[in-house]
């Protein structure tokens, strides 16, 4: 590319500066961040006002003043980001090979070179959770530990959050109080060891090893650092210690380091992410260079406004002024629907209106969610309406049985101590092996602490083993072997291979059941991309490759941004992308704010944050919806509109009941006038946020897991429960339950109440959720006490 002449740039760079067509596109602030080489740079900005772009930007400026791109590392939170970047600096600079991947990726890359010095082979396989599940089993096994309060998923968390925080199995220490911390430092470190009896590692490890390697191999340590003399970080505001440690340590002889960041933006601190990294680089790297952008390109006026008082709710910031030269746009929409239903339905056929229409394309909407059960119905009205539609969430390929099946074969070939992957196809398809054989094959490889496949060779001797058993087992591994012949050659000849071998195929052909004729079809896909893999890997043997990009694959990595569909994901997975038009749905209590944020003032901060990365990916139309019924365990349970709408200045939004307008028809209730506020209501007072009784909201995790069948009764049900107590969307930005009391999270504990009949009284005690709460109220006279669900009685509160 001619477009930078290397020679006219070290002298007068900044001369030069003004006259690139590289630099012409930036303010004057993105460019001093893109030209600023030399030292360390911290960008500090809002959404949408160019830190990414800059990232690009600075790579492409970098190159072009004659850097090597071998030196010049630029990490990201997601592989989307980094697929999106490699895409925009193809542009600007193409077919230079700059290093641009996640954390994750970078670290598996850095562990292939030093794996022996961590204590791992270099064949290492990388376990997904499903896989890490299965080791922590057998380490609670072997511990004799007995899970009864407390789950596998609680221990695997509480060891990633170790992990996280590089703490390793040998320091781990009990918080008190902490009420599994002493069965965490049990099986973490038998959980570790047998990680690396299958030479293995979890998400969390690779992050961790690569970590304790700079930080035990000075010289290794000095050699990276020299090598990535040139580092960038985007989204640095998500980093947690173990990335913090990393970043830090490659940028010590070399301090070129460059992050970006947004405080206001931080949502994986449930993951261990720490924002006083990005509010601590200054203090790590006094001569830091600080950039400030505050304009943002992204949003209209009106997007970034709403965005703007939303976080002016959350205590534990810096102030900062964001602005735009964008018009003024349409107003924001909140939407109150009677059912998910309706929500769904109507979020659909506006947009196959508009797409009918040719007002916009498929791939200019985006809903948006607070977890991903909440896809569901969604999915299935987009499906009614005919909208193409793709859900982010990768894993779901990956994680489909027949393909993790075929996976685990692969695995095993690659690295033949991969337990995991033993235990998942020693008798998949079955072949004979049942559950006795295989917990004596196990109990060989703990008592002599050898993989479980070299204990399998060893079937013909294990006592107490019938015959038959034997023999099946000797033949699996035969047939292993026979696999393990052909690894290296191309994945696809070898994907093509197992499923012939191990029977997987015939199996699933000569099935008649409906599902397995679309597993076959997935095996299919997997072959498909076998294929591509080996077009772009033409020089074979690349199965370790293979299979490590399989398993990373995060879950925003199926996002296809070209093709023209509806995009559906989680708020979490939305973070640095835009959309034209955004719907962020279940705006609802108990799901966002999440339940789990319920007495915890700061994560409550992080489940605003969260809405506002929803909020500022919308570039023109924003729509924010919330339904007064939603489905939790197969029962409509009233919802209760999310507090954090209640912080938006609602007279200055569009509110809509039921119907959203712009040329769909009314379809479920003819909201009146009533269903709309008005400036006067904005003092309405919506449950208070800091009040106890605003607890036990429904979890909605499991919602729509419901088979079909079941569906249909529920349909039935949900249409009869709602038709008998509608009330307007005022009432309920009010606080009152579709009965027509108060909502059941206005009362709290000690409250004085008063009854019709009964009296005055105080609330004694108060439990369950939604329109099954109940209070415990003890009546003056008398001093009698009586429990009544609130949802359908006559109480009153008496103090605020
Ligand atoms: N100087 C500019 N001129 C024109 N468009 C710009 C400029 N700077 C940024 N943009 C555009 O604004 C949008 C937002 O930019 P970008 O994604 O880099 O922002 P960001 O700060 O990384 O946002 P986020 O915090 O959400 O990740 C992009 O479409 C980008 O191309
Ligand atoms: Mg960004």
């Amino acid at each position: 590319m001619s477009l930078f002449p290397m020679d006219r740039l070290s002298d007068a760079a900044s001369d030069h500066a003004l006259r690139s067509p590289l630099l012409d596109s930036l303010t004057d602030a993105q460019r001093a961040a893109v030209c600023h080489i030399e030292g360390p740079l911290l960008i500090l900005a809002g959404p949408g006002s160019g830190k990414t772009r800059v990232v690009t930007h600075r790579v492409a400026w970098m190159l072009a003043s004659g850097i090597p791109a071998r030196q010049i590392l630029a990490l990201t939170f997601t592989n989307k980001a980094a697929d999106e970047m490699r895409g925009r600096l193809e542009r600007l600079a193409p077919r230079q090979a700059v290093w641009m991947g996640t954390f994750h990726r970078f670290c598996a890359r850095m562990l292939r070179s030093y794996a022996e010095l961590v204590g791992l082979r270099e064949n290492f396989s990388i376990y997904d959770t499903d896989d890490s599940r299965k080791i922590l089993q057998i380490a609670l096994d072997e511990e004799g530990i007995d899970l009864t309060h407390t789950s596998p998923d609680a221990i695997a968390q509480a060891i990633s959050w170790a992990k996280n925080n590089l703490v390793t199995a040998d320091r781990y220490e009990p918080r008190r109080g902490h009420a599994i911390g002493g069965i965490v430092e049990k099986v973490y470190p038998t959980y570790q060891k047998l990680m690396l009896r299958s030479s293995a590692v979890d998400f969390d490890d690779l992050l961790v090893h690569v970590a304790i390697l700079l930080k035990e191999n000075p010289e290794v340590r000095r050699q990276l650092d020299e090598r990535y003399r040139y580092i960038m970080v985007d989204e640095y505001q998500d980093t947690n210690l173990a990335q913090y440690t990393i970043v830090r340590a490659l940028s010590i002889d070399h301090p070129n380091l460059a992050v970006t960041g947004d405080p206001d933006q931080s949502i994986y601190g449930w993951r261990g992410a720490n924002l006083s990294n990005i509010l601590e680089f200054e203090k790590d790297y006094p001569k830091v260079k600080v950039v400030r952008l505050e304009q943002n390109y992204r949003s209209t006026k009106s997007i970034l406004h709403i965005a703007d008082q939303l976080i002016r709710h959350n205590i534990r910031r810096k102030e900062k002024d964001l602005f735009t030269d964008n018009p003024q746009g349409n107003r924001v929409r909140l939407a109150t629907f009677p059912t998910q239903r309706d929500e769904a339905e109507t979020i659909a056929e506006e947009i196959a209106h508009e797409v009918r229409t040719g007002k916009r394309r498929p791939r200019d909407f985006a809903i948006f969610y607070r977890t991903n059960a909440l896809s569901r119905q969604i999915e299935h009205a987009l499906r009614e309406q005919v909208i193409p539609y793709q859900i982010v969430n990768g894993l779901e390929f990956y994680q489909r049985k027949e393909i993790k099946d075929v996976l685990a074969y692969l695995q095993l070939v690659n690295n033949p101590r991969s337990d995991a992957a033993l235990l998942r196809i020693i008798n998949t398809p079955t072949r004979g092996i049942g559950k006795s054989t295989i917990a004596k094959i196990q109990e060989v490889a703990r008592d002599r602490a050898i993989p479980l496949l070299d204990a399998a060779r060893m079937a013909g001797t294990i006592s107490g083993l019938a015959k038959k058993s034997a023999v099946a087992v000797a033949k699996f591994v035969a047939m292993l072997d026979l696999i393990g012949t052909k690894a290296t050659a191309p994945v696809e000849e070898l994907v093509g291979y197992v499923l012939t071998e191990t029977g997987y195929r015939e199996v699933l052909e000569n099935s008649e059941a409906e599902e397995d004729h679309e597993r076959l079809a997935n095996l299919e896909e997997l072959l498909t991309a076998a294929s591509e893999f080996d077009l772009r890997n033409p020089g074979g043997a690349g199965l370790e490759q293979f299979l490590e990009d399989s398993s990373l694959v995060a879950d925003t990595d199926a996002f296809e941004s070209d093709s023209d569909k509806v995009t559906m994901m989680t708020l979490h997975a939305a973070k640095g992308l835009e959309f034209p038009a955004v719907y962020i749905v279940a705006c609802e209590e108990g799901l966002l704010p999440h339940e789990r944020s319920r007495r915890d003032e700061e994560k409550l901060e992080e489940e605003r944050r969260l809405l506002f990365v929803g909020i500022t990916r919308a570039m023109q139309d924003l729509t924010l919806t919330w339904a007064q019924y939603r489905m939790f365990r197969g029962q409509q349970a009233p919802a209760v509109a999310s507090s954090f709408l209640m912080e938006l200045p609602r007279h200055e939004m569009e509110l809509i009941g039921g119907n959203m307008g712009r040329g769909s028809a009314p379809r479920y209730l003819a909201w009146d006038e009533e269903s709309q506020l008005s400036p006067e209501d904005d003092d309405l007072e919506f449950p208070p946020r800091e009040q106890d009784a605003l607890i036990d909201a429904p979890m909605y995790d499991d919602v729509n897991q419901l088979e079909p069948e079941e569906m249909q009764t529920r349909k039935a049900k949900e249409s009869k429960t709602f038709s008998s107590g509608i009330v307007t969307a005022a009432d309920l930005l009010a606080g009152k339950s579709p009965s027509g009391g108060i909502s059941p999270y206005a009362f709290k504990h000690g409250m004085m109440v008063q009854h019709p009949e009964y009296g005055p009284g105080q609330i004694v005690a108060l439990s369950g959720n939604g329109a099954k709460r109940v209070a415990n109220v003890r009546f003056m006279e008398g001093g009698e006490e009586r429990k009544f669900v609130i949802v359908h009685s006559k109480l009153t509160p008496l103090t605020e």
